[in-house]
């Protein structure tokens, strides 16, 4: 069993040195100071995190995790579990909302199938790794092994690495696994001290009785459970094969310095177990929109992060982070081709 070094050893900080020049940058372009809002800041931090005057997320690597929940029969979701072996395959023929933005994007795509209970054929593009038939009932014993738990975090930090090698800019992460709102809900109850009630929401679409029910079983995972913070220990007990991956991606990526654009409820989970690993992963994450998944809200309060957009989304997939995207890009651009006062001969603002 053997934890990649990301999980264990403290990730760098981005630079302060180009911080303190994009800033000095954004003071001198030709508008009012703080103008841009929050397009400012975004520039402010890729800059940054990418150690340059010229922040660019032109090349952005999208991996999408997949993986099916022991949970599913307690009858947690509306959907019926088959459908994450079938959007497998439907992500790698592109009909899935992902892959037409990742090519709508330019952005690369790779999908990594870490367990279902119904085997995925070998597909061009699908990373096959069946690590387990998927994860045990959360509400009964623990989700994973720790032997899996690390193998599903090893699975994230080579999608990091070969992100990195490939030259990627950005990264966004995706979820593919039904149930895996139950389990999402249960990791951030566990980790926040929260109440189910105040956690467990619709997922795919349940009526109230449906969320109250769901609310029970994270309940009934948690008395289970006790109250131990350990993220591994969390993770093990109620994560999801593709939220540890997630969580591996994301301390993979800023390890590597690699910023990270972060989707809804459940990457947004993955992420607060990365960061109560190594709290220094918070300055790689950019968050792009509060998704329409009641506990999103909870979560990133905990974070202290404020998403871009807020388009009720609530799909997962790492859908809303790339709708987000093309925000970034319009910072970058301005950031990097607006003239300076001085350049332009524009008086700037009385002193
Ligand atoms: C067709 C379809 C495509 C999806 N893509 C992402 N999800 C999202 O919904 C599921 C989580 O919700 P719950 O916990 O209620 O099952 C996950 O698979 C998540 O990735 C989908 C769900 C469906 C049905
Ligand atoms: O916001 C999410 O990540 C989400 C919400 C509902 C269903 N699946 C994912």
């Amino acid at each position: 069993m053997t934890l990649p070094a990301s999980w264990t050893h403290t990730p760098p900080c981005p630079s302060e040195h180009y911080r303190q020049r994009a800033l000095e940058r954004q003071a001198v372009l030709t508008k009012p100071p703080g103008s841009l809002g929050r397009l400012e800041e975004v520039a402010v931090s890729l800059a940054a995190q990418q150690g340059t005057d010229q922040p660019a997320v032109d090349q952005v690597h999208i991996g999408v995790f997949a993986g099916d929940h022991g949970v599913c029969a307690e009858g947690i979701s509306a959907f019926p579990q088959q459908v994450t072996a079938q959007m497998i395959t439907n992500f790698t023929h592109g009909g899935a909302a992902i892959s037409v933005m990742a090519s709508h994007l330019d952005a690369t795509l790779e999908v990594v199938n870490l367990g279902t209970v119904t085997p995925v054929p070998d597909l061009h593009g699908v990373n096959n790794l069946q690590i387990a038939p998927g994860t045990a009932n959360l509400a009964v014993e623990p989700a994973m092994t720790k032997h899996q738990v690390c193998e599903a975090l090893r699975a994230g930090d080579n999608v990091a690495d070969q992100a990195a090698n490939a030259g990627a800019q950005l990264f966004i992460g995706g979820d593919m696994g039904i149930g895996n709102t139950t389990s999402a809900a249960a990791l951030a109850c566990a980790l926040l001290a929260a109440s189910p009630a105040e956690l467990a929401g619709p997922g795919t679409g349940l009526d109230a009785h449906g969320v109250s029910h769901k609310a029970d079983v994270i309940g009934r995972a948690l008395v289970r459970h006790g109250d131990n913070r350990e993220p591994l220990t969390v993770l093990a007990s109620l994560g999801g094969l593709e939220i540890a991956a997630l969580t591996g991606a994301i301390l993979g990526c800023a390890a590597r310095g690699i910023p990270v654009l972060v989707d809804g409820f459940i990457v947004s989970v993955a992420a607060l177990v990365a960061v109560r690993q190594q709290p220094v992963v918070r300055e790689w994450l950019h968050f792009s929109h509060r998704s329409g998944e009641p506990g999103h809200r909870r979560v990133l309060d905990a974070l202290e992060a404020h998403p871009l957009l807020d388009l009720g989304m609530r799909l997962g997939e790492g859908s809303g982070a790339a709708i987000a995207l093309p925000l970034l890009r319009s910072a970058c651009a301005l950031h990097n081709g607006m003239a300076s006062f001085a350049d332009a001969g524009v008086s700037n603002k009385e002193a």
